[in-house]
């Protein structure tokens, strides 16, 4: 049975923690789907494995052609696709253009933007009023690094009261579902207690009501990770061994 955004709303009401992944393409989607991971994320963090410094590069076709190779791994697990960097931020029109174009092309059911109150507040309100899920996304927002760089946000008592605000806003605005990215695990903990809808955490504490992090950070894919990530498995090592033995066999002749 596929999963809804009803679903992850009534797994908060039954203290059910909610298990999210990042994917950028079939191969890993399918895996991840298969393990049983509830929510898929297509992130605009899959600049990483296209080698960009930062997530802002990320066109709106680009991860339209990234999310159609997931959906075809995906059975399961719900599907949320990033809208990229000035995707949505422009104008009603605009998010209404791109959140749909995600939708009818890709066969995702939902969309997440980053960002608070008031401006991204009222383009989600009326996407929602469109049928369009909606995930917010607050504290750390890596579209806006060279405003706010990749420190934790809301460590203030002021950075954390606006956080709350904006989350009550978002919620108010209709997302099913808030990211909240370092900050605090107590104000995680406060926005998670206030809110009705399930919060997912990365990189803010354990009390939130699922979390998510970057498949490319768990598997040791990526060069570098966030402090807040953790490294299941090493595949930069086990691969380089790999390749490393295959051109030995070639130079020696002992493949084929
Ligand atoms: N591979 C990957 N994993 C992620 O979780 C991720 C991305 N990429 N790209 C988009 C954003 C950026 N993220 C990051 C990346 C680095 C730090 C980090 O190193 N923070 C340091 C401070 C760094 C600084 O001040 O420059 C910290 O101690 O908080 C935090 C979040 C989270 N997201
Ligand atoms: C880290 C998650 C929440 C994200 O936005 C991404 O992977 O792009
Ligand atoms: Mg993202």
């Amino acid at each position: 049975m596929a999963i809804t955004t009803q679903q992850l709303l009534q797994w908060k009401q039954q203290g059910r923690s909610i298990v999210a992944l990042t994917a950028w393409d079939y191969a890993i989607a399918q895996l991840l789907d298969a393990a049983g991971v509830d929510l898929i994320l297509v992130g605009d963090s899959m600049a990483v494995v296209l080698g960009y410094e930062t997530t802002l590069p990320i066109t709106l076709d680009e991860i339209i052609y990234h999310a159609k190779a997931v959906r075809r791994g995906v059975k399961r697990a719900l599907l949320v696709v990033d809208l990229p960097f000035l995707t949505y931020q422009e104008s009603l029109q605009q998010a209404m253009h791109s959140a749909g174009r995600i939708l009818k092309e890709t066969g995702a059911q939902a969309v997440k933007l980053e960002g608070g109150y008031p401006a991204i507040a009222e383009t989600i309100a009326r996407l929602v009023q469109a049928g369009i899920p909606v995930m917010g996304h607050v504290g750390l927002t890596p579209q806006s690094v060279h405003q706010l760089g990749l420190r934790q946000q809301g460590k203030t008592q002021e950075a954390s009261e606006r956080i709350l605000q904006e989350a009550i806003a978002l919620e108010q605005a209709g997302v099913f579902s808030l990211v909240l990215e370092h900050i605090p695990a107590d104000l995680a903990m406060q926005i998670t207690q206030k809110l009705s809808i399930p919060t997912i955490g990365i990189g803010a504490g354990t009390h939130c009501d699922g979390q998510v992090l970057v498949t490319s950070d768990v598997i040791g894919l990526a060069e570098k990770h966030p402090p807040f990530a953790k490294v299941y498995t090493n595949l930069r090592e086990t691969i380089t061994k790999a390749v490393q033995d295959y051109a030995l066999d070639v130079r020696e002749r002992k493949f084929p």
